[in-house]
């Protein structure tokens, strides 16, 4: 579903990426566990066209990021760690301006902004706008927002900045019924050990590079400590 091969990216004399490579499998929901400055952001970026990585290859839903671009990032949603709402448009019109984008039909995209934001209990009027909407809010509207057009990759960069515990729960609950019923994959970046819970998979990234990948189970076991943030903690730091 998506696949990097050998992905290196620079920063002049900083090493960002260091020929990564991963795999990650239909419905699936893979953490990448990665301290500051690991590579997370850097690799999202990459993924989503943002900027162009020095060595590597990457292909999204069969589509090569090289030969078939468009299709490759329309096989992908995103959600990165700065917001990227209009706040002086309301919650319905940046979400339809997205589905425009994808060429939605607008019958599709207006049941889909009532169902998703529904579902992450976005519990204000759709046409307000987002400047009067609390961060939680505007957190859960990009969820809601990177979905619409039913990709089959979804990114997460911190994805839970901003949530209260309830709506935390609310999105990862959301994401694992999607890659359940929908075979879609996730691959949620954090810092956070304790979101790596009910993950299929978690990947741990440090400086550029896998230190482990596996389950839970076998990444705790890779990093020699009783518990993976102990692991995490004593590997990375
Ligand atoms: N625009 C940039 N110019 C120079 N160096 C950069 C730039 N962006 C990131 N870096 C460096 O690249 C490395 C990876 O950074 P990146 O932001 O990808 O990590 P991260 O895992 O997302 O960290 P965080 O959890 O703090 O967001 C770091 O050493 C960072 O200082």
């Amino acid at each position: 579903m998506l696949s990097i091969r050998g992905l290196t990216k620079r920063y002049g004399e900083r090493t960002a990426l260091d020929k990564l490579s991963l795999e990650i499998a239909p419905g699936s929901f893979t953490v990448l566990l990665g301290p500051n400055g690991a590579g997370k952001s850097t690799l999202f970026q990459v993924l989503t066209g943002l900027f162009a990585a020095d060595e590597g290859e990457v292909t999204v839903a069969g589509f090569s990021h090289r030969s078939e671009p468009a299709a490759a990032l329309r096989s992908l949603g995103v959600v990165f760690q700065q917001m990227s709402l209009d706040l002086d448009l309301s919650i319905r019109r940046n979400l339809s301006l997205q589905a425009d984008l994808h060429g939605l039909p607008r019958k599709v995209a207006a049941e889909r902004i009532v169902e998703g934001c529904r579902r992450l209990n976005v519990d204000v009027d759709l046409d307000r706008k987002v400047r009067e909407l609390s961060g939680g809010n505007r957190r859960k509207v990009e969820l809601v927002r990177a979905g619409l057009h039913r990709p089959q990759v979804l990114l997460m960069d911190e994805a839970t900045v901003g949530l209260d515990p309830k709506s935390r729960r609310d999105l990862l609950a959301a994401l694992h019924e999607d890659v359940a019923t929908r075979g879609c994959s996730v691959l949620w970046a954090t810092h956070w050990v304790e979101e790596a819970e009910q993950a299929d998979r978690v990947v741990v990234l440090h400086k550029g590079k896998l230190l482990a990948d596996g389950s839970r189970e076998e990444v705790t076991r890779a990093l020699g400590e009783p518990s993976l943030e102990q692991g995490f903690i004593a590997r990375t730091t």
